[in-house]
């Protein structure tokens, strides 16, 4: 406890702390915590059945929590509901947003994340983005969250409805705080882990 309490939460702390803990579970850890925070998911978006859901697409070799299976899922359940992925413009901090469905072509980036194909896929107004599901390496226990830096999910979520449901995915609990925010961290509404569904 001691310990904890004098360790720095800082982001780039957190960051290095995370991408460590996250690399350090083993494929049986993830392919339970995947399955558990999957049938969450399955239940959240039963209840509420949106008409679009934005998601990030997986890194599974960074061990991303794994989106794919709720996608999959989505496309053969909730027949109604769109999904969205996101697109980084190179050299930009900015994201461009896609629909995403069977048929959409995707292509890996320079960080090994599949994106659309921006020239061949349609974009989305962001005005009907109903939630989001957003990537992150820690999140705290006002819903604040620490993603590999680039400020792009900030960026984004400032041009969204600020109603919007923004679900953090993460394999770990919450630290108590992250000491370093900025007038651009946007928190988020909820965050589900193996453990909990985390709403703020
Ligand atoms: N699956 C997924 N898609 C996503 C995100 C994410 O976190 N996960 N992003 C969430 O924002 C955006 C991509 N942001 C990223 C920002 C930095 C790095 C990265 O690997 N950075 C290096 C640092 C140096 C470099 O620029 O290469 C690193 O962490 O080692 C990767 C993705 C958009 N799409
Ligand atoms: N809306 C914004 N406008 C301008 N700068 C921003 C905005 N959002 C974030 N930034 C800046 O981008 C940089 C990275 O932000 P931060 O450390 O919060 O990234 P992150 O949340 O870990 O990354 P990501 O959102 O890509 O997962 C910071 O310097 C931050 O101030």
């Amino acid at each position: 406890m001691k310990r904890n309490q004098e360790m720095t939460t800082t982001k780039a702390n957190l960051r290095q702390q995370f991408v460590e803990k996250r690399l350090a579970l083993n494929t049986e850890d993830i392919r339970l915590k995947n399955d558990i925070i999957f049938s969450v998911m399955q239940s959240i978006f039963t209840k509420i059945r949106p008409n679009v859901i934005h998601t990030f697409l997986s890194n599974t070799t960074r061990n991303e929590v794994d989106t794919w299976k709720t996608i999959h899922w989505i496309w053969t359940h909730l027949l109604h509901t769109k999904t969205v992925a996101p697109y980084v413009v190179p050299g930009t901090q900015e994201m461009q947003h896609y629909l995403l469905d069977s048929h959409t072509q995707l292509h890996l980036n320079r960080w090994q994340i599949p994106e659309p194909d921006p020239l061949i896929s349609a974009k989305v107004d962001l005005a009907s983005v109903e939630v989001v599901l957003v990537p992150l390496l820690a999140f705290d226990k006002k819903g604040f969250r620490v993603g590999y830096g680039g400020g792009y999910y900030d960026r984004f979520l400032e041009q969204c409805d600020p109603d919007i449901l923004k679900i953090g995915l993460s394999f770990f609990d919450p630290v108590d705080e992250i000491e370093n925010l900025d007038q651009h961290d946007i928190p988020l509404n909820m965050c589900v882990t193996p453990e909990y569904i985390y709403q703020f």
